[in-house]
């Protein structure tokens, strides 16, 4: 579980985070929604121990990371997986190579432990034929499943993703919320992801938290999400014609 306790971010005299609070359970899959520039990037860098809030705590597990040590929050860090926007893999290494990368630089097991430990995550991400294959020779999906692959492969404690969907087709971006969701559930990680994609909201919000302008707006779950009544929260959801559509719908079987 990570526990977010009223913190604050600024840049110079710029006020970003101004005293957000939530919990993010172990096994759940929790999102962060919010509008351009309301902050979501700099909140889940935070989580990450690559900004410091200025005020407020942030406990993973109960460890407050600002009274660990250097040496326990560098440890801490090797529990975080990141899959980053447009996934980031080295262009030079092959899918194999960039899975391995991790263990690699951050343990001391033996080559065949590491080869092992590839081909299955490999395998958990249904990526079997492509472990020599360069990423500009794979689709965006394949590419995202070897970020996926590459964030778990450390068994961490807690899973970042930043956009996951971005530039992938609705179809694909289903399936790669599907794998984020049930690699969750499976694994027992605390998962928080940035996003846009209101149909990852629907499909995997177990817990959305919805920022506006450095504050936490409005939280709950996809099924509270369409019937609130807060106008930022409405104003975000239905902004799209088809958004509006479905709630219209929902209202009408309500009735
Ligand atoms: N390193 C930084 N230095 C100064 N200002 C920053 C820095 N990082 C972010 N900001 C500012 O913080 C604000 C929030 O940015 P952030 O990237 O968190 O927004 P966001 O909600 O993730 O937006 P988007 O959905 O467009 O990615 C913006 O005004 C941005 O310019």
């Amino acid at each position: 579980m990570i526990e977010v306790n009223d913190i604050h971010k600024s840049f110079g005299d710029t006020h970003i985070l101004k005293g957000v609070s939530t919990k993010f359970e172990k096994g759940k899959t929790n999102l962060i929604i919010g509008q351009s520039g309301s902050g979501k990037t700099v909140f889940l860098k935070c989580l990450l121990g690559l900004f410091s809030p200025e005020q407020g705590k942030i406990k993973y597990d109960g460890k407050d990371y600002s009274k660990l040590s250097a040496s326990e929050q560098r440890n801490l860090r090797q529990e975080m997986g990141m899959v980053f926007q447009g996934s980031a893999l080295f262009d030079s290494m092959t899918v194999e190579g960039n899975v391995m990368f991790p263990l690699t630089m951050f343990t001391k097991q033996s080559k065949s432990e590491m080869q092992d430990r590839v081909d299955f995550v490999l395998k958990r991400v249904n990526l079997v034929d492509a472990h020599h294959k360069y990423p500009s020779e794979i689709s965006g999906g394949m590419q995202k499943r070897v970020a996926i692959a590459r964030a778990i492969v450390m068994k961490p404690k807690y899973l970042f993703c930043d956009e996951p969907n971005s530039g992938l087709d609705p179809k694909t971006a289903i399936l790669i919320d599907n794998l984020i969701h049930e690699i969750t559930q499976e694994y027992d990680i605390t998962t928080v992801i940035n996003t846009h994609d209101m149909n990852s909201v629907m499909e995997i919000g177990e817990k959305i938290i919805f920022l506006k302008n450095g504050h936490k707006e409005w939280e709950g779950s996809n099924k509270e999400i369409f019937k609130t009544d807060n106008e930022a929260v409405t104003d975000f959801v239905y902004s799209s014609e088809l958004f509006k559509k479905v709630r219209q719908m929902y209202i009408e079987e309500r009735n």
